[in-house]
């Protein structure tokens, strides 16, 4: 190859990286798997390799992450968040275990820890000093770029398996002291995941790619109380104190992790040669189906700091340790068909229908084809082989259409319906839009999608509305409605009697106000229990609160934030409803897509007489207003001493109404401290640190 065309292979390749990068560490939204991305990055890092002189500073092979977010503020770790270099099969395992040998004196016993690589992000919790002798955490951030985290720390305190204090006595045991940062792992676990994209897809919004995604974008969602709902779990694996390890071998590391309180993978285990390590991945790849997370590899670490501190790292990765990555799960099968599933919103997805075939444990029949872009991107046709990848993710999607001797190519031609599978309407995709919708208003399938939404979790809350329920009440027999939803239904319900479709029991949300335990009563399998505990749910999401019901409308681009928003700052339904585009665009974070979104819905009359409705059945329509500045926003304050006219609890309201956050204890991180008459330690501290202090009319001057 000329040098020429290297350089364009190059730069084509770090402009396509750059761009997957992008999708997946900023809009956590990534549109390839792990295993293309992986190609992609193996490649130009040979063709680096080979050609060093094209090597640059800014090239994605010198980079940790990716950039952080807007919207949190930024925190300088302690040390590098690294990266780890991979190894993909025996001989590079092989080759690094050599490398590392050649570091090491003769006399020296070499050690391995072998850990599990947890599919999640790693995130630093930093622990500081507080009363009797324990230690509270103060912070935790994302790895960020590696140089520089996000801060996270409301999100994290929600995650049950991070300690909030870590007790005197526990860190004596431990040999800990107060002030530490503990790095480790937040995965998401496979139900959890499995229940979130169930959420997203009936929100009209598109399903996470895979666990690790999620719980990327869950640790940086604004509401604390989304991200407590999510279940994430939290692993630790690294003790720092002032950005260096605390104790002389990773294996005391994990042992003070977890006397300390901390949840550490039980599966890490401490061996002494590269085939015990063989064993452990063996035996790894073979509980992998069963863990309840996701695993993609193995982390194999060079147990003695002291080794580690002569192996030292390379420009983004430590020398000491590598991930032995695990093959991605795929498999080739055929593509028997094309259905069509409809949305809440009329959305028709064209779901994948594929010739079972096995893939790490599961039977694999589905896969999403997103929507006709992606089918035009694939090329696929009906009748063809396709290569199905499930690689860290639950969905499994198709990467490519396979085509050689063995595999001959499809021809029917995958057609979008002209008329919706549900309801026989006209279905129509809009100038622009990437989607074909059923434009029917009132189509059963819709209907279907509005009810569960609104009843679902984080909505309304009515425990025991989900999908088959739903599916009775809108007048179907059991094994139907349980048919589709692709539901499995227990054997002696599958067996039942079969009953013919009958009325529907409900035909707007407003109606299921209307039910009584009488009328559940004649679906089958309901008995007076499940009845009334049904009624009961429905009765008590009542008082759910107006940002819930503005969510339950379904209004498109309203999600769970803007709900808030709108309720914070209208205060009642009535206030929305009548607002204009104007006024509802000046609304904090609201766009103007959103905005006009949100005026479109309340002209609709259907719309209008279902929220009059739900008035009617006593549903809460006011709010109290709160209004959030953002003059302060991600600082943060530390109050000490009496301020002339302001009361601490006046200083604080007014602090955090501007957005800003008030700590009780002074560190790095503290943006300023706001210091009164007979300020104590606080403000000597703030001197050691070279914080910027302010007094009480500095503090009236930044507020506004
Ligand atoms: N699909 C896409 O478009 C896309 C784009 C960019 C990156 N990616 C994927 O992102 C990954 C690259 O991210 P990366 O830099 O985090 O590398 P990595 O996932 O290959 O390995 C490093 C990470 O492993 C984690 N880890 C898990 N268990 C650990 C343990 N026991 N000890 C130490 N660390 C442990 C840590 O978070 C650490 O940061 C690759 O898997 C790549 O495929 C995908
Ligand atoms: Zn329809």
């Amino acid at each position: 190859m000329s040098e020429q065309t290297t350089v364009k292979e190059i730069d084509a390749l770090r402009r396509e990286i750059e761009h997957h990068e992008h999708l997946y560490y900023v809009m956590d939204a990534p549109e390839i798997t792990d295993a293309q991305y992986d190609r992609l990055i193996n490649r130009l890092k040979a063709l680096e390799t080979e050609h060093p002189e094209l090597v640059t500073p800014d090239s994605p092979t010198q980079r940790v992450g990716g950039k952080p977010k807007e919207g949190f503020v930024k925190v300088a770790h302690s040390r590098p968040m690294l990266s780890l270099d991979n190894a993909y099969n025996e001989a590079e395992l092989r080759a690094w275990a050599d490398r590392v040998a050649a570091s090491i004196h003769r006399n020296e016993t070499l050690e391995y820890v072998c850990e599990y690589k947890l599919d999640g992000l790693s995130l630093a919790m930093h622990y500081e000093g507080a009363g009797h002798g324990a230690a509270h955490l103060s912070r935790g951030l994302t790895r960020g770029d590696g140089t520089v985290g996000e801060d996270v720390t409301s999100n994290v305190r929600t995650i049950r398996s991070v300690p909030l204090a870590v007790s005197a006595d526990k860190l004596k045991k431990a040999h800990m002291p107060q002030t530490f940062e503990v790095r480790g792992e937040v995965v998401m676990p496979q139900a959890a995941f499995i229940k979130m994209n169930e959420e997203r897809v009936r929100a009209g919004q598109s399903p996470a790619a895979n666990p690790r995604n999620a719980a990327a974008g869950t640790i940086r969602t604004v509401e604390p109380s989304i991200v407590a709902q999510r279940r994430l779990d939290y692993y630790a694996y690294f003790l720092l104190v002032n950005g260096e390890f605390l104790l002389p071998t990773q294996s005391e590391t994990l042992e003070a992790l977890r006397t300390a309180g901390f949840k550490t993978n039980p599966y890490a285990r401490t061996v002494a040669t590269i085939d015990d390590v063989l064993a452990f991945i063996a035996e790894a790849e073979a509980r992998r189906d069963n863990l309840g997370y996701e695993i993609d590899g193995i982390v194999i670490k060079v147990n003695s700091v002291a080794q580690q501190k002569r192996l030292g790292f390379t420009g983004k990765a430590p020398r000491w340790a590598i991930a032995y990555k695990f093959p991605a799960r795929g498999a080739v099968t055929k593509l028997l068909g094309v259905k069509f599933q409809v949305g809440r919103t009329g959305k028709l997805t064209p779901v994948a229908v594929l010739a079972p075939v096995g893939i790490g444990g599961i039977t694999v029949a589905r896969a999403t084809l997103h929507n006709p872009d992606e089918i035009a991107r694939l090329g696929v046709k009906i009748g063809d082989s396709v290569a199905v990848e499930r690689g860290g993710d639950v969905i499994p999607k198709i990467t490519e259409v396979v085509s050689d001797a063995q595999h001959p190519r499809g021809d029917v031609e995958i057609v979008f319906p002209s008329r919706c599978p549900r309801c026989d309407q006209p279905v129509l995709r809009e100038e622009g839009e990437v989607d074909y919708r059923c434009v029917n208003a009132s189509c059963p399938a819709r209907l279907h999608e509005e009810l569960v939404h609104f009843a679902s979790r984080g909505v309304m809350n009515i425990e025991g509305l989900g999908d088959v329920m739903v599916g009775q009440l809108l007048g179907h027999s059991l094994v139907e409605a349980a048919e589709a939803e692709d539901v499995p239904l227990e054997e002696a319900d599958a067996a039942s009697e079969e009953e013919p479709t009958r009325a529907a029991l409900v035909h707007t949300v407003a109606d299921l106000y209307r039910l009584k335990a009488e009328d559940l009563l004649t679906l089958e399998r309901v008995g007076q229990k499940t009845a009334d505990a049904l009624i009961e749910q429905i009765d008590r999401s009542r008082k759910a609160p107006l940002y819930r019901v503005l969510l339950g409308l379904g209004i498109r681009h309203v999600g769970e934030r803007t709900a808030q928003d709108l309720a914070n700052t209208f205060g009642s339904m009535d206030a929305i409803m009548q607002a204009s585009v104007d006024e509802l665009k000046a609304a904090e974070g609201i766009g103007p897509i959103v905005a006009q979104t949100i005026y479109d819905f309340f002209q609709v009359k259907k719309n209008r007489d279902l929220v009059e409705d739900l008035r009617g059945q006593g549903l809460q329509f006011t709010a109290e207003k709160k209004v959030v500045g953002t003059a302060l926003a991600g600082m943060t304050f530390v109050l000490t001493g009496t301020l002339p006219t302001l009361t601490r609890d006046d200083a604080k309201q007014r602090i955090e109404a501007a957005g800003g956050k008030v700590s009780g204890s002074v560190s790095k991180k503290t943006s300023y401290v706001v210091a009164g008459e007979e300020a104590g330690s606080k403000l000597d501290k703030a001197r050691e640190l070279g914080l910027a202090v302010l007094d009480e009319a500095g503090l009236l001057q930044l507020l506004g």
